[in-house]
């Protein structure tokens, strides 16, 4: 539905774009002509990725875990050498794990607010001082989850993502001077590698929200990967320091606490 060289002259960074949401974003711009970078910190299976991902047009790859600033000052640095420009950057790499909030140890929290919160704060200042701001043109689009009404069971992720959500704010207010544009996505529950990595009774309850959900669905990765375009696009110029739901309504809709004390 986009024209097919929306994206032409274009250069990209998808962090976590190895696998799942990461990869589909990744592959969904290379076909609308950007040339992408993607990063993560498993060597092998990011230049397997890359490789598969070069089918559709310039993909190159670098390993980078993104809660470590000195590495994403080399992924600058490839940047640099590799195009000399960058245009957009999906925060997409982040996660966390299922647990009851009283269960999360000091290291599991801190994992999880240093990938999401600290993580996305390091790459979006260094692309922005490398790129943005002296290009006077940038698009940041950060991928974090539905926590409009908390996070029942992901205790870290909702505030980590809340955090987030603000920091767009912040710098979509900061950085409007330079032409750069700022958004969240916020899915809900989409298929992907990530839910792979859940254990089986949180699998059955991703079942149950799949039946509370008012689409009775799942979101597929490209369904996040559409949202992406557009927040990238000159079709969002006007839109900046907003969050864009993609999860068929479970932010208005669904009692995920009552299914949470399953785990009780
Ligand atoms: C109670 C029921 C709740 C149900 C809620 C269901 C809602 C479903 C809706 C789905 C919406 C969102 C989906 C997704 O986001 S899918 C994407 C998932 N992908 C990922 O999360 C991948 C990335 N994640 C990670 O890399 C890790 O989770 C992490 C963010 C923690 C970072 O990893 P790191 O490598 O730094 O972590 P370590 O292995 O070194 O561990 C650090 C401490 O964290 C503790 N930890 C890690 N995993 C778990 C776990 N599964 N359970 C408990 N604790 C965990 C680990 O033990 C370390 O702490 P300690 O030193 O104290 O042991
Ligand atoms: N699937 C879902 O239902 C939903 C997912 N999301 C969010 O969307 C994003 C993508 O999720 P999804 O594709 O499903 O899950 P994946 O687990 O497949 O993707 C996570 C990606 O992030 C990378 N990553 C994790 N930590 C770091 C780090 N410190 N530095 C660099 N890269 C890192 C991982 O690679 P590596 O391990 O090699 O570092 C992996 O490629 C995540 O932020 C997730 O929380 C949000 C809502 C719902």
């Amino acid at each position: 539905m986009y024209a097919p060289n929306l994206f032409q002259d274009k250069v990209a960074l998808v962090t976590g774009g190895r696998s799942g949401i990461g990869y589909g974003i990744a592959e969904a711009l290379l076909k609308l002509g950007a040339k992408v970078i993607i990063c993560a910190r498993k060597a092998a299976p990011l230049a397997e990725a890359a490789a598969a991902l070069s089918e559709h047009g310039t993909c190159v790859q670098r390993p980078c875990d993104i809660r470590k600033s000195e590495e994403v000052e080399a992924l600058a640095d490839l940047i640099e050498s590799e195009f000399g420009r960058l245009d957009i950057l999906v925060n997409n790499a982040g996660g966390q794990f299922p647990s009851l909030a009283r269960h999360i140890s000091d290291n599991g929290w801190n994992a999880v607010i240093n990938t999401n919160v600290n993580g996305t704060f390091y790459v979006s200042r260094i692309m922005a001082n490398r790129f943005f701001v002296p290009q006077k043109s940038g698009n940041i689009i950060n991928i974090v989850v539905n926590h409009l009404r908390g996070f029942p069971g992901m205790a870290h992720t909702g505030a980590a993502r809340a955090a987030v959500e603000n920091l767009t704010k912040t710098l979509a207010q900061e950085w409007a001077v330079y032409n750069i544009r700022l958004n969240c996505v916020a899915p809900g529950t989409i298929i992907s590698s990530g839910l792979d990595t859940y254990a089986e009774p949180v699998k059955a309850l991703l079942d149950k929200m799949k039946e509370e959900n008012l689409m009775q669905r799942h979101g597929t990765i490209e369904d996040v990967a559409n949202a992406v375009l557009f927040l990238a696009s000159p079709l969002s110029a006007y839109t900046s320091g907003t969050t864009l739901y993609v999860d068929g309504m479970d932010h208005l809709h669904g009692d995920r606490m009552r299914m949470v004390n399953m785990f009780r």
